[in-house]
C-alpha cells in the first residue's frame, strides 16, 4: 500500500464573477503522507478555504485533479465520492458543525451509521472515541450543553471515528482561548501520531503552524514550502 493518503497535481480552480475571472489557485502541487501534520497558512482571501474544499472533494477543480486513498476524485460517480469522502476523510471546522438537537454519542456515531456500521457497534466505537478525547462523562450531551472546546473535541472524535486517512481542518481553534486551543492541538497531535492520521490545517495560527510536520503558505494561488 503506498504510504500517499492525499494529493494533488496542478490544482487550478478559478471563479468567475460578472465578466471577471479570478484565479483563486494556481497549478497546486501537494502530497499527504500517512500520519503526516501539515499546515497551510496564507493571508485571508489567499483561496486556503478553496483549497480544503477542492482536497476535500467538496468542490471541483477547474483543472488538475485530486487523489484520495489512490483513487482520483474525478473519475468517480458521485455516490462513491460520497462513499470514499465518508471512509477516508474528516473534517473540522472552526465553527463546529455538530448536529444540535442530537447529543455527543450520536454525533460521533453519525459518519459510522451513514456507512452502515450497526448502531450497537458504532455506539461502542463512538462511546470509546469520547473517552479518548477526554469526553467519557459527556457522552448525553447535546452540543449547547458543551463548552465551546467540549464541542471541538466532539467534532474530533466525529472527524477520527471512520479512521479515515486524512483529516482536514480549517481554523481548527480558532474559536478558543489561548489555553484551550494549546490543549486541543496537543490533542490533534496525539491522535494523529497514535492513529496514524494525517492531518491538514489550514490556519491563520502561526504557532498552531509550527507544532506541525511542515508548512505551506498559499500566496497569488501557489503553495511553498516554508523551509
Ligand atoms: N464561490 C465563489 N465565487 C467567487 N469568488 C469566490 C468564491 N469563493 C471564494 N471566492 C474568492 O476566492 C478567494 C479565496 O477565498 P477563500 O475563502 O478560499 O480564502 P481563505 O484563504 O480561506 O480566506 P480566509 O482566511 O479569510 O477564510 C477570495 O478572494 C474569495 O473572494
Amino acid at each position: 500500500m503506498t504510504d500517499v493518503v492525499l494529493e494533488c497535481r496542478d490544482l487550478s480552480k478559478e471563479y468567475s464573477v460578472g465578466p471577471q475571472t479570478l484565479r483563486v489557485l494556481d497549478e497546486v502541487q501537494l502530497r499527504l503522507l500517512r500520519g503526516e501534520r501539515v499546515a497551510i497558512v496564507g493571508s485571508s482571501g489567499s483561496g486556503k478555504t478553496t483549497l480544503l474544499n477542492m482536497l476535500g472533494g467538496l468542490d471541483t477543480p477547474t483543472s488538475g485533479e485530486v487523489r484520495l486513498a489512490g483513487q482520483q476524485l474525478s473519475t468517480l460517480k458521485e455516490a462513491e465520492r460520497g462513499r470514499l469522502r465518508n471512509q477516508e476523510l474528516g473534517f473540522v471546522y472552526q465553527f463546529h458543525h455538530l448536529l444540535p438537537e442530537f447529543t455527543a454519542l450520536e454525533n460521533v456515531c453519525m459518519p459510522l451509521l451513514i456507512g452502515r456500521t450497526p448502531i450497537s457497534e458504532g455506539r461502542e466505537r463512538a462511546t470509546a472515541m469520547l473517552e479518548r478525547v477526554g469526553l467519557g462523562e459527556r457522552i448525553g450531551h447535546k452540543p449547547a450543553e458543551l463548552s465551546g472546546g467540549e464541542r471541538q473535541r466532539v467534532a474530533i472524535a466525529r472527524a477520527l471515528i471512520s479512521q479515515p486517512a486524512c483529516v482536514l481542518l480549517d481554523e481548527p481553534t480558532g474559536n478558543l482561548d489561548q489555553q484551550t486551543a494549546e490543549s486541543i492541538q496537543q490533542l490533534m497531535l496525539e491522535l494523529s501520531q497514535t492513529l496514524q492520521t494525517a492531518f491538514l490545517v489550514v490556519t491563520h495560527d502561526l504557532a498552531l503552524a509550527a507544532r506541525m510536520d511542515r508548512t505551506f503558505t498559499l500566496k497569488h494561488g501557489q503553495l511553498r514550502e516554508q523551509v
